[in-house]
């Protein structure tokens, strides 16, 4: 069952070595399919390279494993709220990649400073705020997708594919796992950029509204001259 998305997420989660996004195993890749409602995902604490198509994990909408010998990622219940309330995504990824991360530790979103930026976030990415003590020691993934929900109230998923977790790492998502693996490799240098720019220039003001529109919306607006977005 689901062969072909096994094979996404499994590519997906090999290439998060392949992009230097994760020391051990401190990150994860799923991808889900929505007829079904079943998501696919990672094994918890299984080195990448050791990784193989019949250990990848099929989890329902509710968390129960229903193939799969294997125990699934520990993140797995933030992908399930990210996956329920995202209707628009078909892949997330989770990193402790550093540079991203240390702004998730700073408590810091990343303003759109440039057009590498613009061209995959339309805007900031967004921090979320630090979760309250009964949210941690409550049902601590599942709320921490609650608050990355309630920090996209007012911004579309799809034109931000990534957020910063307070006190934690990054998330990022697409419409399949491998876009979602892209997006998290373009956060991490967007992420290194920034800190970079700052330490240039520490009162650099974020990019000119126009010139975000141009970029954002040429790749994934109307009329896009790639064609992927309507
Ligand atoms: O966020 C964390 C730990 O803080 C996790 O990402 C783990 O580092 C990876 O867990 P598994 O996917 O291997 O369960």
């Amino acid at each position: 069952m689901l062969e072909e998305l096994k094979q996404q997420v499994l590519n997906a989660n090999k290439e998060l070595p392949t992009y230097n996004l994760v020391t051990f195993t401190w990150g994860n890749v799923s991808g889900v399919n929505r007829e079904k409602e079943l998501i696919v995902i990672k094994p918890s604490g299984i080195p990448y390279e050791d990784l193989k198509l019949e250990d990848m994990v099929v989890v329902d909408f509710n968390g129960n494993v229903v193939e799969g010998e294997l125990k699934p990622s520990s993140d797995t219940p933030t992908h399930i709220v990210l996956y329920k309330h995202f209707q628009s995504i078909g892949g997330i990824v989770h990193t402790h990649a550093p540079w991203s991360t240390s702004w998730a530790q700073a408590g810091k979103g990343i303003p759109a400073l440039g057009t590498t930026h613009g061209d995959y976030f339309y805007g900031t990415v967004p921090c979320t705020r630090s979760m309250t003590q009964i949210e941690i020691n409550g049902h601590y993934e599942e709320e921490t997708g609650n608050v990355i929900v309630e920090t996209f109230k007012e911004i579309d998923p799809s034109q931000v594919p990534g957020v910063l977790v307070h006190s934690h790492a990054p998330f990022t998502w697409g419409k399949d796992p491998k876009e979602a693996v892209h997006n998290s490799v373009v956060l991490e240098e967007v992420a290194k950029m920034a800190i970079h720019t700052y330490q240039i220039n520490s009162e650099v003001s974020p990019m000119d509204q126009a010139l975000l529109d141009k970029h954002y919306l040429r790749k994934h607006g109307a009329n896009a001259y790639y064609g992927q977005k309507q």
